[in-house]
């Protein structure tokens, strides 16, 4: 028994392109790629500095038209596109946010493009780059923690932007145990295994409280006046953006602009995978704007999350199996659900809010104007961040089990 769930789950871990440790996180990504693609590297390595020199648009337009086939497995595919996509932003962004790029020259567009298409993402800087592929080990023998990770390649913005990538990066690890405790309450609910169920709720729950605790690192590290006025831009997309209304024209790729949303944590697997698993039932407009963002998740996680959507349900099956245990595990997950959006508002309040509101003095001030009721993926933020809070706090189980089913686990 103890076996073919092992086993069970390890062939979740394949299929899913996940593991037990990282969860979601790339393992060992690459930071070399083969010596044709010295170029992008060249460039993506030094961004920071071509970007405040503000020589890298004239660099990439003097570079080659690479083809990508000579890169030839999942790693090299990822970090690829983590280069090319930062190389993208920087050239999009270079001018600060009032004058983007509108054209994507064709030795960027095309090659991007269709690393991008091997990969199944867009073709855009997403959440799957900046932070599950980009990080190093400073001391390759200690561990993952803030003091020893470093990023592959960075945005100007200093230790706000190593902070803002490597915090979300540790969050994203703190995800991985409430991962595979989704993974084994959806085992257990198969065979009505309940306090195997029950152990998998646990999980969840101290996955979530990790969550948490490993979030207010950010204030540590990520000054809220930097992540506004520099970052930020750097993230943003060409969907919803006042600033290229009509998209990016991808040179080679296609003759109409092309419209994209920028990287967001709402394109992280794990929140909606407990989402899926705890039946939150989000709103009409909510629920579109998470389902699209699913389209920048690598295929394997995408298809993790369809598949506990497509589950039977969790919490009619507690419901009929009324334990008073097994409803108040599935209750400390609504919370500590709603406790981790609830301190994200706060932190969103902080970082975009509240600077959106004062006159700053950062070198590309002005950027963050356009976008101070929308995020970097661009919806109307506070809205829909409540939205989801609201939603989750709503699937708590009101109803109190009958004593009698209580000895059941
Ligand atoms: C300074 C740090 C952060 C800021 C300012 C921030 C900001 C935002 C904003 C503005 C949105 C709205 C969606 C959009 O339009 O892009 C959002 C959504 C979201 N963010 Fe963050 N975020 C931060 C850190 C994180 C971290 C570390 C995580 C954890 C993985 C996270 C997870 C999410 C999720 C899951 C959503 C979708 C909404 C939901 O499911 O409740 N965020 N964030």
């Amino acid at each position: 028994m103890e076996t073919n769930s092992r086993e069970a789950l390890q062939e979740d871990y394949d299929a899913f392109d996940i593991s037990d440790e990282l969860g979601f996180i790339l393992e060992e990504p690459l930071n070399h790629l083969p010596d044709h693609y010295q170029v992008w590297l060249d460039l993506a390595n030094n961004l920071t500095h071509l970007i405040k020199s503000r020589k890298l648009r004239d660099l990439v337009h003097k570079m080659p038209v690479l083809s990508p086939n000579l890169l030839s497995n999942h790693r090299e595919l990822r970090l690829a596109h983590l280069a090319l996509g930062f190389i993208s932003m920087g050239y999009v962004w270079q001018e600060g946010q009032q004058s983007p790029a509108q054209i994507l020259p064709k030795a960027l567009a095309l090659p991007y493009w269709l690393v991008s298409d091997r990969l199944g993402l867009p073709a855009i800087l997403t959440y799957a780059d900046s932070v599950l592929c980009n990080w190093k080990l400073r001391d390759p023998t200690g561990d993952m923690e803030i003091g020893n990770l470093d990023l592959i390649f960075s945005f100007p913005g200093g230790e706000s932007c190593r902070g803002f990538f490597i915090v979300s990066l540790l969050v994203e690890m703190a995800a991985s145990s409430g991962i595979t405790g989704a993974l084994e309450v959806m085992h257990a609910m198969k065979i009505s295994d309940l306090s195997s169920l029950q152990r998998g709720l646990v999980k969840v729950t101290q996955s979530l409280k990790k969550m948490k605790e490993t979030f207010k690192l950010m204030h540590n590290h990520v000054d809220p006046t930097a992540f506004h006025g520099t970052l930020r831009t750097f993230v943003s997309g060409w969907r919803d953006n006042p600033m290229l209304p009509r998209g990016l024209l991808y040179e080679g790729v296609s003759n109409e602009p092309i419209l994209l949303s920028g990287g967001s944590a709402a394109q992280s697997s794990a929140l909606q995978c407990y989402d899926a698993l705890l039946c939150i039932q989000h709103d009409d407009e909510t629920g579109a704007f998470l389902t699209r963002m699913r389209e920048y998740m690598p295929p394997a996680h995408r298809r993790l999350i369809e598949t506990l959507s497509v589950c039977p349900s969790l919490r009619d099956f507690i419901l009929s199996h009324p334990s008073s245990d097994l409803c108040q595990a599935f209750n400390s997950c609504i919370s500590a659900l709603v406790d981790l959006r609830n301190y994200h508002l706060k932190t969103v309040a902080k970082y975009v809010i509240l600077p959106g509101s004062q006159a700053m003095g950062c070198p590309l001030r002005g950027v963050g104007t356009a976008l101070n009721t929308t995020g970097t993926g661009g919806s109307s933020f506070m809205v829909f961040l409540k939205s989801t809070r609201n939603a989750t706090q709503k699937a708590l189980i009101q109803e109190r089990p009958s004593a009698s089913r209580e000895t059941e686990i």
